[in-house]
């Protein structure tokens, strides 16, 4: 049935949603089209009828659906999808300029069967693409292709791409269909990253890139595919129902959409992937865990997971909800995308802060005394003294720390008789007298610490503020019973003395990078959430695991079952280029689940595509700060990138102040700023330098991991254990290589790793070999370093 004019629009209010393609399509546009489909959005919202909105039919989509055209301002041109005679909008697609009309008439719009989305292809001009693409290897067979530098046989006898799979499947697993006819053109990689380049459904394209990396049909079905299908079978035909199904899209409220249109876009603030929104809002029997690599959007499910365990509060003005993290710069970071995503509203219902900060506030409000803590270097430093003064010099600082951490603390051994015998799983091996030795270097630590002026440190206070949680929660517990046996009558009580409420102090707890948590933490957590439906909902990944050691969870009381523990394995930061050099620093090395089990980072992909990674070799150190700040410049002089949106990664904190002195003086007098624990003022436009620790949580356009030569990366001093101690060696390698991957997947579309001397063992073996020589980059009539270049990988 069609409808010459579709159906009526009556006047009145309308829902209108933004799909994410056409928010795309906004934010390649950039921000004057933002402002325009922001007014736009506004007015349809008060009044369809409003004749200045310039809405005209297009064409019927189904039997309950229509197509409009619509003008936003003088700037653009928008093609919308009206259901329910138009209480329900939804703008599909934005293109500007003069053939604005023309190409929005031209697109193909289709309800996809598999995920039950709305979704829009240009076939025309897809198709001229990649026919433009096929034609030029037709008349130049000779032009070498950056893939292959061999005369490429012409079109004609080239087998398409995706030959092998018939439509049927590839419908099946939700590649739109539209799209099949240029899709069966294409016969190049350089056509296949041409079609990327458009503005494909999101499913489509993951489907894709996943076929071209031959992952098996049956691996993509159930990897990618399956995440997609919404819980009720799809009908391709119902327009009205299609509308309504907002896959993926988690702010459906009018207002949300638009405060998001404004030039503060953030994609993840209103479409999360479908197996994200189910994390976010899924309801769980007692604790659920997210792992996934970087990038992957973990602390996105969990700012999401945060809105929607306050938005299922009852009203009030405390603060049941703990958002917390390791850092506490990446506290800081997480209160402020906390706040872009719901605003002062939603902080006022929360609390957002590192456990550390936490645990302290805890020990201070028991008015015991607490000494004054110490920083880690100072706490490693007294490791030092106590070995001088003990003379067993056999343990060096690193090893004792870890141990009285991880082992000490985090068994509870009050006693040596509980020391020796307290299991020691994980930890490098060593003998019942050297245990007793490391216990008498405790006794000796311990005793400094209680000296006046007495002092602490973050680990012991982590350790007292757990007990002190646990004994809370018993009292908690045990008024419960005696409500209960009271006949449930309300009683309040007060803890004697303290005037306090006592109620378990928070009713859900999400936390940010997991794996970096130590066993006092997690015991301090466990006992501030009652257990129970949805109390402790924790993301993060065991590879980038740079500080604590492994927690089992379950061995602290934190139980997470069945489909309560997720992997997510889709990367919305890094370019597929770049994952791929990163994962080769940690492929095969052994990593756990935060729990018993292990974890991998099978079906880890990304589907941004950019350029490769670049390798910088220099004779000397100094000749490899001279090349990083002429490569900075560049990219800042050329190409336009601000100097906030770089990053360089050094080993220590001594060669952040070497790097900074360099990168700050003639000839290149470029603003810099060293990043600190409290991290660095966002608004400062300054090129960021700091040791790889600091890197963690954060992401920039582009990132310069320095100093990745042979001795440095690892650093040699772990070498005196190759032999000696092979699993503390094993453990210490596997953190250097943790730290370097962290580094590197911060990068969102350029990495650039210098070195001088000899390229670290972690880098590829040929990488001195085929690296650019940074001498040549100096040299006054040198080739320009182009970051569009590109070495081997
Ligand atoms: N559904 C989404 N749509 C668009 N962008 C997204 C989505 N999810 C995450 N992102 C973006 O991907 C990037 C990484 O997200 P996030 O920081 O949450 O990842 P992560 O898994 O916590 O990373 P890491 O472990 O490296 O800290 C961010 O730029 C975020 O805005």
């Amino acid at each position: 049935m069609s409808h010459g004019a579709g159906r009526p629009l009556g006047r009145g209010r309308t829902r209108v949603q933004v799909g994410r393609q056409a928010h795309e399509d906004m934010h390649r546009r950039g921000g004057a089209v933002d402002d325009a489909v922001g007014e736009f959005v506004h007015r349809l919202r008060a009044d369809r009828a409003n004749r200045a909105l310039r809405l005209s039919f297009l064409r019927a989509a189904g039997d309950n659906g229509d197509l409009y055209l619509a003008h936003a301002g003088t700037r653009c041109t928008l093609l919308l999808l009206s259901t329910d005679d138009g209480d329900e909008m939804r703008v599909l697609a934005v293109r500007d300029g003069a053939r604005a009309r023309e190409e929005l008439t031209r697109l193909t719009v289709e309800i996809n069967p598999v995920s039950g989305a709305v979704e829009v292809v240009d076939q025309s001009e897809v198709s001229a693409n990649v026919v433009a693409l096929a034609d030029r290897s037709e008349t130049a067979p000779d032009a070498p292709t950056p893939e292959a530098t061999a005369p490429a046989p012409t079109s004609t006898l080239r087998t398409p791409l995706f030959a092998q799979y018939d439509d049927r499947t590839l419908v099946d697993l939700g590649v739109v269909s539209s799209l099949l006819p240029a899709l069966r053109k294409v016969t190049t990689d350089e056509q296949f990253e041409k079609l990327l380049t458009h503005n494909l459904p999101e499913l489509t394209r993951d489907v894709l890139l996943a076929l071209r990396d031959r992952v098996d049909p049956e691996d993509v079905q159930r990897d990618i595919t399956a995440k997609w299908r919404p819980d009720e079978n799809v009908n391709p035909h119902d327009w009205a129902r299609a509308a309504q199904r907002a896959v993926s899209q988690v702010e459906t409220d009018d207002d949300a959409v638009l405060g998001a249109l404004g030039k503060s876009f953030d994609a993840w603030r209103l479409f999360l992937h479908p197996e994200q929104q189910r994390l976010a809002t899924g309801d769980f029997k007692s604790s659920a865990k997210v792992t996934g690599g970087p990038g992957t959007g973990k602390t996105v499910v969990a700012l999401h997971r945060v809105r929607h365990l306050v938005d299922r509060l009852t009203p009030g003005h405390s603060r049941p909800v703990l958002l917390t993290s390791y850092n506490t710069n990446l506290a800081l970071d997480l209160k402020e995308r906390l706040r872009q995503l719901g605003g002062d509203e939603l902080l006022r219902r929360v609390d957002v802060k590192s456990v550390d900060a936490l645990a302290r506030e805890i020990v201070q409000e028991s008015r015991l005394p607490l000494g004054l803590p110490m920083d880690d270097d100072a706490a490693m430093n007294l490791w030092h003294t106590v070995r001088t003064e003990t003379g067993l010099w056999e343990y060096d600082a690193d090893f004792l720390d870890a141990e009285f951490k991880h082992v000490i603390l985090a068994g509870g051994c009050g006693s040596w008789d509980t020391y020796r015998r307290v299991s020691r799983s994980g930890r490098p091996r060593i003998s019942p007298a050297q245990r007793h030795k490391v216990w008498q270097l405790v006794q000796a630590y311990k005793a400094h610490l209680e000296a006046p002026p007495r002092q602490t440190t973050y680990a012991l206070i982590a350790d007292r503020a757990a007990d002190l949680e646990r004994r809370r929660m018993d009292r908690v517990e045990t008024q419960a019973r005696y409500k209960d046996e009271q006949g449930g009558r309300d009683l309040v009580h007060r803890e004697a003395g303290s005037g306090m409420w006592l109620r378990p102090r928070y009713q859900h707890i999400v936390v940010d990078e997991a794996q970096d948590l130590s066993a006092s933490h997690w015991r301090m957590l466990r006992a501030m959430v009652r257990k129970g439906p949805n109390d402790i909902f924790l993301v993060g990944d065991a590879h980038q695991r740079i500080y604590g050691s492994r927690v089992v969870l379950s061995h602290q009381g934190i139980e997470i079952r069945g489909r309560a523990s997720r992997r997510l394995t889709l990367n919305y930061r890094t370019t597929r280029q770049i994952l791929g050099s990163a994962n080769r620093l940690i492929e095969g090395s052994p990593f756990d689940d935060l729990d018993t089990g292990t974890d991998n980072l099978n079906g880890y992909r990304s589907v941004l595509t950019g350029l490769a990674p670049q390798f910088w070799r220099a004779p000397d150190r100094l000749t490899e700060m001279r090349a990083v700040a002429t490569l900075i410049k560049e990219r800042h002089d050329i190409h336009g990138t601000p100097y906030f949106a770089m990053a360089v990664s050094v080993p220590d904190g001594g060669s952040a102040t070497e790097f900074a002195g360099i990168l700050g003086s003639e000839p290149y007098s470029l603003p810099v700023v060293e990043m600190g624990k409290g991290g660095v003022p966002a608004d400062s436009d300054a090129v960021r330098i700091g040791t790889m620790h600091r890197f963690k949580g954060l992401e920039f356009q582009r990132v310069f991991l320095t100093s990745v030569g042979d001795g440095q990366v690892p650093h040699q001093r772990i070498e005196q254990y190759r032999l000696q101690n092979p699993d503390r060696y094993r453990q210490e390698e596997q953190r250097a290589r943790s730290l370097v991957f962290v580094a590197a997947t911060r990068a969102r579309d350029e990495l650039v790793v210098t070195w001088s001397g000899r390229a670290s063992r972690f880098l590829p073996p040929d990488a001195d070999g085929t690296a650019y020589r940074a001498t040549d980059l100096l040299r006054q009539d040198g080739p320009p370093s182009g970051s569009s270049g590109s070495n081997a990988a």
